[in-house]
């Protein structure tokens, strides 16, 4: 059963705690992506000692594999990746959406290619949610159709219409409370498409809300317009979550307009090309200029990576090809997250989030689109 409890509110920004089976998390909060059922490089101490506790995994990924009878057979997903904390499966909404022609789009349904071995599948509203459930997951997303950017408005409407039926069928797939199930918004970039679905999304019994359809190529100003318009007429009461967001600065925007749960595979990715985050920007430890300094990547940060090592090692274990290049970069990255989601949160209950927000752009470079 998942509960949402809002302990202070900053304008349209809140700080809550979200409490489910399997433990509780702080909100604002970022989710750490574990798509095949691990964070990538980075291992379930390393995710705790940063303070998280709720990751996000894939129903699309683990239904091709390992198969969810195969972990149902293994006690459930918290079991059979041994991961104590909460999970939120994403539910492939957008996977399959970016199959292509791998894909066929039906009103019972999505019939589709597996990307790893071709072979073909179908998945149905209900479907999603038996398999949220029989693996036992805290908070499960439901199944839509990630509109594409570009979309027209005709298109972004049917789409949305029927992301809706899929939903309700999704609400009456239920079966348990144990896991909660999330509905999405969607509609493009079209803010009267927008507001009717989230108008309907709102009217269902979920327990939370997303707001979908969004950081798929779509320009800045089209998701920040859409998230400030969107997400503070969500249902005060539940948590808010706007999906495959994002980079830093996007994150502080969409708090300041009610945003309440986040997810992006930036800071794994890019700790895989080398890019690191830092309080007054993005640094590439690829650069020459790190070559002989001796400085952690941040000297505010107190993670591991920080705690041992220069950035001038870090640049040669990644010239190197070092598989522990990859490791540390993430390690720092996520804590980097971790940290500015505290600080996030602490503005907050402090009520000066604007202050924050200010001292955030003030320091941090953003880059170029
Ligand atoms: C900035 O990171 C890139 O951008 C994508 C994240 N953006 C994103 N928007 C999303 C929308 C939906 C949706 O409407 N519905 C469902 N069910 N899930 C969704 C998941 C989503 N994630 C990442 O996806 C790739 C891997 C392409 O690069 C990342
Ligand atoms: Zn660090």
């Amino acid at each position: 059963m998942l509960k949402f409890e809002i302990i202070e509110t900053d304008g349209n920004a809140r700080t809550g705690i979200l409490k489910g089976t399997h433990g509780l998390t702080e909100t604002p909060c970022f989710m750490p992506v574990a798509t095949a059922g691990a964070v990538k490089g980075v291992r379930w101490e390393e995710i705790k000692e940063s303070g998280y506790s709720l990751v996000l995994s894939n129903i699309y990924h683990l239904y091709l594999r390992p198969g969810i009878e195969l972990i149902e057979k293994m006690g459930g997903l918290h079991r059979f990746i041994n991961w104590n904390g909460l999970i939120l499966t994403d539910s492939g909404g957008f996977q399959v959406f970016s199959l292509g022609d791998l894909m066929k789009l039906t009103e019972e349904g999505v019939y589709f290619r597996s990307h790893i071995d071709g072979s073909k599948h179908f998945f149905s509203p209900e479907l999603v949610v038996e398999f949220e459930e029989k693996i036992g997951v805290d908070i499960g997303m439901v199944l839509d159709e990630c509109t594409p950017y570009p979309a027209t408005k005709e298109y972004a409407l049917h789409s949305l219409e029927r992301t809706y039926r899929w939903a309700k069928r999704s609400v009456e797939a239920r079966s348990t409370d144990k896991t909660a199930i999330f509905g999405i918004v969607q509609g493009g970039v079209y803010d009267d498409l927008r507001l009717k679905s989230a108008k309907l999304t709102a009217e269902l019994p979920f327990e939370g809300i997303a707001i979908g359809g969004l950081s798929v190529g779509e320009p800045k100003e089209d998701m920040y317009r859409i998230t400030s318009l969107i997400a503070p007429k969500l249902p005060f009461e539940k948590p808010r979550y706007l999906m495959g967001v994002g980079k830093p600065e996007d994150i502080v925007v969409a708090v300041e307009h009610g945003v309440d749960m986040f997810d992006c595979v930036m800071p794994t990715r890019n700790a895989r090309n080398g890019t690191l985050f830092t309080w007054n920007g993005k640094l590439n430890i690829k650069s020459a200029k790190y070559k002989e300094d001796e400085k952690p990547i941040d000297e505010t940060c107190d993670c591991y990576t920080c705690k041992n090592f220069s950035r001038a090692y870090l640049r040669h274990l990644f010239a190197a090809k070092e598989i522990n290049a990859l490791i540390l970069n993430s390690i720092h990255n996520l804590h980097f997250y971790s940290k500015l989601m505290e600080k996030i949160r602490k503005a907050i209950k402090e009520k000066r989030f604007k202050e924050f927000k200010q001292e955030f752009f003030s320091k941090y470079k953003v880059d170029e689109e």
